[in-house]
């Protein structure tokens, strides 16, 4: 595999792809196929062409699916030991983080991040919130939140690897847990990146995603990306 991502530096992608999929109830998400592709075929064959390595967290006592151009580790119990796993195998110069949940991601998506990367050395891909916020209580609408501002943070996610090793690092001493990488970056005063992301990059969560990623794929797979 020769990334064509960052000349000069070797870049390695690292899928986290052990989760239980508790909120879609198929079992092991990664391996749920759309379209008669697994999400972990789809994420992987979407960042392949882009990296030297690719690299995926898999549940406990799985195998990698036959066929698929990666090396496997085993996951952890969240998403964050997944990811402090994977970079604990990888010795690229860059990293990109990308939930096998997210099993459309386009290239032009990836090509901007990569950019993105090189210029502060974190990066994230993130939509500007579209819809109006509220926060709820008890079914009821508490107060309305506003959304000048904020961002949806989807992944991939790009970072200097030894970056990225030092907020897992100063996360696990300081017992941080964060449901992303970029928010552990940040956390240290470092400056990341939002690259703007897209919609067809939303994570496969629930049935309902489940059932737009079955639509999505006709024509993505028919070449529309
Ligand atoms: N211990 C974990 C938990 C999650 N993930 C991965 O992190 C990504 C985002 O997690 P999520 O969408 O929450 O997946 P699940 O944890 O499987 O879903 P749920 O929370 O519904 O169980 C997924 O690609 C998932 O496989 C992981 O590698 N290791
Ligand atoms: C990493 C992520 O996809 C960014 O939005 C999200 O935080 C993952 O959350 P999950 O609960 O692990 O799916």
């Amino acid at each position: 595999m020769t990334g064509t991502g960052l000349p000069g530096s070797r870049t390695a992608a690292l899928i986290p792809a052990a989760g239980s999929g508790t909120r879609l109830g198929r079992g092991p998400k990664a391996f749920v196929e759309v379209a008669g592709l697994s999400l972990l075929a789809r994420s992987v064959a979407a960042l392949a062409p882009w990296v030297d390595e690719v690299l995926v967290a898999l549940p406990a006592g799985s195998d990698l699916p036959p066929g698929l151009l990666a090396r496997a580790v085993e996951g952890g119990g969240t998403r964050q030991e997944s990811v402090a796993r994977l970079l604990a195998d990888t010795d690229a110069d860059v990293v990109l983080v990308h939930d096998a949940a997210r099993p459309f991601l386009p290239g032009a998506v990836v090509g901007a991040l990569l950019e993105a990367v090189a210029g502060t050395g974190a990066a994230t891909v993130a939509l500007p919130v579209a819809d109006t916020l509220v926060r709820g209580e008890g079914g009821l609408w508490a107060e309305g939140v506003p959304r000048e501002g904020l961002w949806a943070v989807q992944t991939p996610q790009a970072f200097r690897r030894e970056l990225l090793v030092r907020a897992h690092a100063e996360a696990g001493a300081q017992e941080v847990s964060a449901t992303d990488d970029a928010g552990l970056v940040a956390r240290l005063g470092l400056p990341v990146r939002l690259v703007p992301g897209d919609a067809r990059l939303f994570k496969v969560t629930t049935p309902g995603d489940l059932a737009l990623a079955e639509a999505l794929a006709r024509v993505w797979d028919a070449g529309a990306r």
